[in-house]
């Protein structure tokens, strides 16, 4: 897949050769909902000989505009680009998303965007926003089209009566329920990040763990401990997973960390690239009256994850 960088306005030569099928939107999570825009127009894409594509931006609009909410991402934009790959998408074009873009009227969007990218078909969802105060609506996009481009609305994609959406998404992660994340998503929660060095007591207590310094803004749900799955050097292992600031330690920095227990795995991996996937939630984080206690729970955590991970996984 290539990747297009844009800053508004385009360049005045600007004009992509092939024509497009294009699914809007800013897709944080590339959820089922946001498969379904993608799919579409891939589909189209492919039924008439045009380029799939993507129109995406970044940073997050509420992070530009300053309103709560956005510092954290489901998929920061590394992550949201190879769900893209991985479904099909030919190619993406992220506009960076700045001040001046946020006040653009949705017709010079159309006329100044989706026309230099010789746009046929715009697929959008059917809530979907764009433009100066979120004035531009998939019927904006209709009624502006003037038979130049056609445009596709795709209905609310529900699950157990509920709309899906990056917002809902982040409710779960922030309860722990990244079994509803999964279900969501269509795959499972996965952070990225690099082994880092910690303060050497894993070893002392007989928990070795991987301490995971992730590698972009991810939303980091619930500190407790968690079933995951740990891949390093294209090697997948179980494992358990704290998250949280160690409150038995009373360590001066109250940082989240993110360290990961493996089973059946022993080896150096100190500055390694990995991935981990949040399976399920086993237990909140808790602060012990002493190391014993503590060694008795992560036993007690492994035994449990073992059994889940003998059971459906
Ligand atoms: C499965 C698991 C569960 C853990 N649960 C807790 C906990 O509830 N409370 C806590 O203070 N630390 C907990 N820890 C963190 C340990 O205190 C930590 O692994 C140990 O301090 C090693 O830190 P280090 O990697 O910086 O050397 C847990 C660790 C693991 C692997
Ligand atoms: N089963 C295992 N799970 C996690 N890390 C392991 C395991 N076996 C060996 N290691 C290695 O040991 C390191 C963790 O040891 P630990 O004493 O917890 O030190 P640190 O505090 O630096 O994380 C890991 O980064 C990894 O290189």
């Amino acid at each position: 897949m290539k990747t297009i960088y844009l800053t508004y306005p385009l360049p005045k030569d600007f004009q992509e050769a092939t024509p497009t099928a294009i699914a809007l939107g800013y897709f944080d999570g590339v959820h089922i909902g946001h498969r379904r825009v993608i799919q579409k127009a891939i589909d189209t894409a492919r039924a008439n000989g045009w380029q799939s594509t993507v129109l995406t931006f970044d940073p997050h609009p509420r992070e530009v505009l300053g309103q709560s909410g956005y510092t954290r991402y489901l998929t920061p934009l590394a992550d949201k680009l190879e769900q893209f790959e991985k479904m099909g998408v030919e190619k993406t074009y992220v506009m960076q998303f700045d001040i001046a873009f946020a006040a653009v009227y949705p017709e010079d969007f159309i006329t100044d965007c989706l026309m230099p990218l010789s746009c046929r078909q715009v697929v959008v969802g059917f809530d979907y926003t764009f433009g100066h105060r979120g004035m531009g609506t998939a019927q904006t996009l209709q009624e502006m089209s003037h038979g130049r481009y056609g445009v596709d609305i795709i209905g609310p994609v529900n699950r157990l009566g509920e709309k899906v959406s990056s917002t809902i998404i982040r409710e779960y992660l922030h309860h722990g329920d990244v079994e509803q994340t999964r279900h969501l998503l269509g795959r499972p929660y996965k952070v990225r990040g690099t082994v880092v060095h910690g303060d050497k007591r894993g070893r002392t207590i007989g928990f070795p763990t991987a301490n995971v310094s992730v590698s972009a803004p991810y939303l980091i749900g619930k500190n407790g401990v968690y079933g995951v799955r740990f891949t390093v050097d294209q090697q997948s292992y179980f494992g358990v997973m704290n998250v949280g600031i160690k409150p038995t330690f009373e360590l001066e920095k109250k940082e989240k960390s993110l360290e990961v227990h493996l089973f059946d795995f022993s080896g150096e991996i100190y500055g390694k690239d990995v991935e981990v996937e949040l399976l399920f939630y086993i237990r909140e984080e808790q602060k012990f009256a002493g190391v014993d206690a503590l060694i008795a729970q992560i036993q007690k955590d492994v035994a449990t994850a073992k059994q889940r991970f003998a059971d459906s996984f």
